[in-house]
């Protein structure tokens, strides 16, 4: 997930909070409905009997359910994991390290003039040193570690593997063949909302996709109806034009053979006449076969079919897609979506009803495909475009509506992007102010939706969107269908088995654990399966076809336990999970409700539970220091380096602007760094002749890469910039000694993560200065048009995680430690105090009103990159 760091000051600076008017309800809101009825508890016929006695429906919140807890607290007596097993699995980094054989020497004329070079540079180096402790484990041989590795990956579940199902639906994306169509379509009726879609988490920044509508070639009647205005005049958008156009689209339907379409349609041109209620209702029952509304739908489509901007904040999973779905039926011009992530939007194309034809602009589209949808939508076949903040507004975009295609409504997903105070600043987003969209595109109405917002996010989304203050629908941030459990573990393993062998977990079939490092996801489900548990990882450096089977065989329940990182999740929307695990704290309260609303989107009972374990916690806060410039990990003098693609996808900064800003770093009036040539920074190598430990028993770089290097498939991967720091040469020495032994056969290697290199020569006294000052430069570059394609003149800025991720310990420690369990906590079950908290932090937007301890961090280790140009917000972002 795209997480960049804030600078926490301003954050937990409570002179900065503003107003409540943005979340005071709405005044011309309807009384509040009745409280929701309790969740119900699943019907998995599987798990019928276990449901009826252990997952008792609560009335609201009060339910309580057999606690959680004994579980966990009975797994307190295990004896604890030793400390290296996670980060070190198979021990091999460490048999490695203490491999006997690698002292003694005869080196090589290259080895041996390479060996005087380092020493030269480095007297203090001792390569014998390094492994002279005598090491009582054999070496593995790469045959070893390659079985061992091999090893660990989990046994293939029960189910046989199963081609990509055939999908096809109108807004589906290309590579699905028409002819699977009808039998993917969503069913509607859907009683209960049991369907799941399997949604294909596509997760591919930059990759290129071909997005085409399955109709695409087909004359909608959306489209012929655009084409039969006289004089190819434009429609002005009555109603009566509106209705030809859902009556043509339901009659292609109807041709099709979908049943109920003359329902559809008067059910859509009554709520289009008449936008009651019961009109209403009746258009969501036929379409989508859904019986009522949620709590907030309904308002809020009524206030959008009105014409009225509205603020929407439901919790994940709540329904905000139906929100502009049916307006964009009802409505007679073009519905815009802005979506952050290609994933999402091309999982909310899908979930699009039938009738419903849509589109996608991406940044990571090609230019064919963008004249492709460009067509469709000059054409008339497009009702609902998904389009990428980066393509939203600029030159190209607004060409497209130069000859006055309609737009009714343009609709903001996960709106609180806008925000620089919220978790996913996103720059680009900073587009999206009502002023530019009334006066470029005519829109006069904007419905903005997010789960996660607080008091402060929420104020800047509606001046941003100049929503009405009376036009905020809110509710609260939790579904209140799920149980929320937290235990403190020492061995999270042990419980985490307990956990899942005990109710209710026992029952369950589907469940995420989330852990937050890619190596403890295969560790964990490795240990799951070896415990009969069938499980398995997904995590973001796996290739995508293994990433897309397991979330296929999770979603058609082949699989009853996925272990994923951050990464698994996205456009999931599988109604049925029954349970999230936390395995490692999350980094935030608004990670920690995003990932709990995996579960129970179908409305049953569901549970979620936290293993708290501080060690983790402490790792986590360490390790968000050592992002950006000047990170604690990059000290003076030695070879730092910053990742292109991924610290330009981290800060949401394009690449050329992060060289823009080293290079005022260096050529600025104080210099800060020097910067190095750029080169592939992450090397992985392979061993043809001697073995590993032979070679580097001759040459002192192969023993620095044994010691320093991971090893992944059995081949030794590891960052040039540490090794050359290792040795103290620099890094082109290091690539030429590598060629060295690449002409003589004993290895190759294959290099990538392109980077920028530097070395620090001072380090920043005051960051919020040199932030100020690069800010108003940048404004300045960006103003003459020297990258002109970048953003507009919109602060950069890292956002602060560190208190977040404070934030969310001092409230799963409150829970485990202080909770009295007075007011509805028992056990390891903390719903109601875990809902306060996070009310409170949602409502007040002061993080120490969740923190209890002293989580301050100290400014100076604050991680940041670039900041912004606000003068309340303090900038900086160039870290230590
Ligand atoms: N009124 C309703 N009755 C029953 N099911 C509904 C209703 N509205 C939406 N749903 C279902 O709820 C699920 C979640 O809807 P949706 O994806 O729109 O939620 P969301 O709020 O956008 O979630 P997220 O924040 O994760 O994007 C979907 O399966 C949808 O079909």
């Amino acid at each position: 997930m795209y997480s960049p760091q804030r600078d926490g000051d301003s954050d937990s600076d409570g002179s900065l909070l503003l107003s409540d008017v943005s979340v005071s309800p709405p005044r011309r809101r309807a009384p509040p409905p009745p409280p929701p009825p309790p969740p119900k508890p699943r019907s998995n016929p599987k798990h019928t009997a276990a449901a009826k006695t252990k997952l008792k429906p609560k009335p609201n919140a009060k339910t309580k359910p057999k606690p959680v807890a004994s579980a966990c607290t009975a797994a307190a007596s295990p004896p604890p994991l030793p400390s290296a097993a996670l980060s070190d699995p198979h021990g091999l980094a460490s048999r490695i390290a203490t491999a006997p054989a690698l002292v003694a020497a005869t080196s090589t004329a290259s080895s041996s003039s390479f060996r005087r070079l380092v020493q030269l540079r480095n007297p203090s180096f001792d390569p014998a040193a390094a492994f002279s402790a005598p090491a009582p484990a054999p070496t593995p041989t790469l045959t070893e570690v390659a079985t061992a590795s091999a090893a660990a990956q989990c046994p293939a579940p029960d189910a046989p593997p199963q081609s990509r199902p055939k999908r096809v639906h109108p807004n589906s994306v290309s590579e699905v063949p028409p002819a699977a169509a009808e039998a993917e379509q969503p069913k509607r009726p859907r009683g209960g909302g049991e369907g799941n879609f399997v949604r294909l988490n596509i997760n591919g920044y930059g990759r290129r996709r071909t997005f085409r509508n399955a109709q695409a070639r087909r004359p909608t009647k959306y489209r012929s109806w655009r084409r039969q205005r006289p004089g190819g005049t434009k429609p002005g958008g009555s109603g009566d034009e509106e209705a030809d156009f859902v009556a043509e689209a339901l009659m292609e339907r109807g041709k099709k053979g979908a049943a109920g379409d003359n329902g559809v349609l008067e059910a859509v041109e009554a709520a289009r006449k008449d936008p009651s209620k019961q009109n209403l209702e009746t258009l969501i029952r036929v379409t989508y076969g859904f019986d009522s509304f949620r709590e907030g739908q309904l308002e809020a489509i009524q206030k959008v079919v009105a014409g009225e901007s509205t603020m929407l904040l439901l919790p994940t999973g709540a329904g905000k897609s139906l929100c502009y779905q049916v307006p964009a039926m009802i409505l007679s011009g073009l519905t815009l979506v802005v979506s952050p992530l290609l994933s999402l939007m091309v999982d909310q194309l899908r979930k699009l009803p039938a009738f419903l034809p849509g589109g996608l602009l991406a940044s990571s589209q090609t230019s064919d495909e963008f004249h492709e949808t460009l067509q469709r939508l000059r054409g008339g076949d497009i009702k609902v475009l998904f389009v990428s903040p980066e393509r939203f507004l600029n030159e190209e975009f607004l060409l497209i509506f130069r000859d006055a295609l309609p737009i009714s409504l343009v609709a903001i997903d996960e709106a609180h992007c806008i925000s620089e105070w919220s978790h996913n600043f996103r720059p680009s987003y900073l587009r999206l102010r009502a002023s530019l969209l009334r006066r470029k595109l005519s829109v006069q109405c904007i419905l903005a939706m997010t789960a996660t917002a607080t008091t402060q996010t929420l104020d800047e989304i509606v001046n941003a969107l100049e929503i009405p203050s009376n036009n905020l629908i809110k509710t609260s941030q939790m579904r209140d269908n799920l149980q929320l459990s937290i235990s403190s573990s020492d061995n999270r393993l042990k419980d985490l088995l307990l956990l899942l062998k005990s109710s209710p977990f026992v029952d369950m079939r589907s469940i995420i654990i989330y852990c937050k490092f890619q190596g403890e996801t295969d560790y964990v489900s490795k240990y799951l399966c070896d415990n009969n548990i069938t499980a398995k990882s997904y995590h973001s450096g796996l290739p995508m076809k293994n990433r897309t089977r397991v979330q296929e065989l999770f979603c058609s329940n082949k699989i009853r336990v996925v272990v994923a990182t951050v990464a698994f999740g996205m456009g999931l929307d599988k109604s049925d999970v029954e349970g999230v695990i936390h395995y490692s704290l999350p980094e935030s309260l608004e990670e920690y409700i995003q990932e709990t609303g995996r579960a129970g989107r179908d409305g049953r009972l569901s549970y979620c539970h936290l293993l708290l374990d501080s060690t983790t916690f402490y790792k986590i806060r360490s390790l968000s220091h050592s992002d950006g410039v000047f990170s604690s990990d990059n000290p003076m003098g030695r070879i730092c380096s910053l990742v292109k693609e991924s610290a330009s996808r981290k800060f949401d900064i394009k690449e050329e602007v992060l060289l823009t800003v080293l290079t005022q770093l260096e050529i600025g009036g104080q210099q800060y760094l020097r910067l190095l040539p750029q080169f592939s920074v992450t090397c992985t190598l392979y061993f043809h002749k001697m073995s590993p430990q032979l070679l580097a028993d001759k040459d002192v770089l192969v023993r620095s890469v044994l010691n320093k290097s991971e090893t992944k498939d059995g081949n030794f991967v590891f960052d040039v910039t540490k090794i050359a720091n290792d040795l103290n040469i620099a890094a082109n020495e290091v690539f030429d000694h590598l060629q060295q032994l690449k002409f003589s056969g004993e290895i190759s290697f294959e290099l990538k993560d392109p980077a920028y290199c530097y070395v620090i020569l001072k380090k920043p006294d005051d960051l919020n200065t040199l932030s100020a000052n690069i800010t108003k430069w940048l404004s300045e570059v960006e103003s003459s048009k020297v990258h002109c394609k970048t953003p507009p003149n919109a602060p950069f800025f890292l956002i602060n995680n560190i208190m977040k991720l404070d934030a969310m310990f001092a409230l799963a420690n409150f829970a485990v430690k202080e909770c009295q369990r007075t007011d509805g906590c028992s056990g390891s079950q903390h719903t109601p105090c875990i809902q306060k908290k996070i009310m409170q932090y949602f409502s007040k937007n002061d993080i120490t009103s969740v923190s209890n301890h002293n989580t301050q961090p100290h400014r100076s280790r604050f991680v940041c990159f670039i900041f912004p140009i606000k003068t309340n917000i303090p900038a900086i972002h160039l870290c230590y």
